[in-house]
């Protein structure tokens, strides 16, 4: 990467992502290094849904991080859409952050995805997750065994929690990164659409609590978003599979549904920095993991 003495350091730019099992910290780490909550996280698996894309601008660099959800063993058209969605952006991204947690042993599903990423185009980071939670002896003993897992281009530990290493991982990828014009204005920060996201934070809301009960079964729709003055209306359609789902989302005497709703508004009115009323429907789509019209129109 070195360039001659003197010479300015020629633009780089292109696109990057996480991969790694799920629970590997993907999801934290981008909003760490994005610095805004553009993905969603917790501490269940498979969670993110949506590719969303950060750009992160420096002088001389752009570097667009594309999220992807976790690949994992399709039981539904839902599971096996999302791994489609996986494969393909693997395929077409320039460099691959390879997230394994420090606090786990390397395990198959590492093992798998290591393989997986090793055969595309891009250059794969490992990025060991996690290294608040060990010890320097145990993280000594990690970047052994993750050096051993692959042929990576460089092995780089993070602490997303404490924003340990994240100016140096960012550096390393850009490096990798190709050399290219910029691909997006200098303000940009996400493309995917605000409803999208703002899809995402009710959904998240929505599953504060009852994850256990709903682990997918929750799919939000933001059927219109309407500003006014300084205030936006959000008129959002919330989807369960079945009615006895329909009354855990909307507790006792619609108790739960009015908390799901202020803690979406703040997340909202903090992503758009405007002021928010929002109006929540929950609806029954029966059976909508497995309808690819359903599927189409909730955005898969
Ligand atoms: N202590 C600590 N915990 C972390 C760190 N990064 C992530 N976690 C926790 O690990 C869990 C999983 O993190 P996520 O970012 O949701 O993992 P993910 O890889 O995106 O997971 P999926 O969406 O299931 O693929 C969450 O409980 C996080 O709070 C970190 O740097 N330190």
């Amino acid at each position: 990467m070195s360039e001659p003495a003197g010479t300015k350091r020629p633009y780089r730019a292109g696109f990057a992502c996480f991969v790694g099992r799920p629970n590997a910290g993907k999801s934290t780490l981008t909003n760490a290094i994005v610095g805004q909550k553009v993905a969603i996280t917790s501490s269940k698996p498979q969670t993110t849904r949506h590719v969303i894309r950060a750009v992160l601008h420096r002088a001389d660099s752009q570097l667009v991080l594309v999220d992807t959800p976790g690949l994992h063993r399709p039981r539904t058209l839902l599971g096996e859409r999302l791994n489609d969605l996986v494969r393909q952006t693997w395929s077409e991204v320039d460099v691959i952050g390879l997230c394994i947690p420090a606090d786990e042993p390397i395990g198959r599903g590492d093992r798998f995805i290591s393989q997986e990423v090793g055969g595309l185009k891009g250059t794969v980071i490992a990025v060991v997750t996690k290294t608040d939670l060990v010890s320097r002896a145990r993280l000594a003993e990690q970047l052994h065994a993750v050096g051993e897992l692959g042929d990576f281009a460089e092995v780089v530990p993070v602490s997303a929690v404490r924003g340990d290493q994240l100016d140096t991982l960012v550096d390393v990828m850009t490096a990798y990164l190709p050399r290219s014009p910029q691909l997006y204005p200098d303000d940009m920060l996400t493309d995917e659409p605000e409803q999208v996201l703002v899809a995402e934070l009710i959904r998240e809301a929505a599953l504060e609590g009852v994850r256990d009960e709903l682990p997918h079964s929750i799919a939000v729709v933001v059927e219109e978003m309407i500003p006014e003055d300084n205030l936006m209306k959000i008129y959002a359609d919330v989807y369960v599979e079945r009615t006895s789902q329909k009354a855990i989302v909307i507790g006792a005497r619609a108790s739960r549904l009015k908390d799901v709703g202020t803690r979406a508004r703040r997340q909202i009115e903090e992503l758009l920095g405007t002021r928010v009323y929002l109006d929540l429907h929950v609806r029954v789509a029966k059976e909508w993991q497995r309808d690819p019209k359903q599927l189409r129109r909730l955005g898969f």
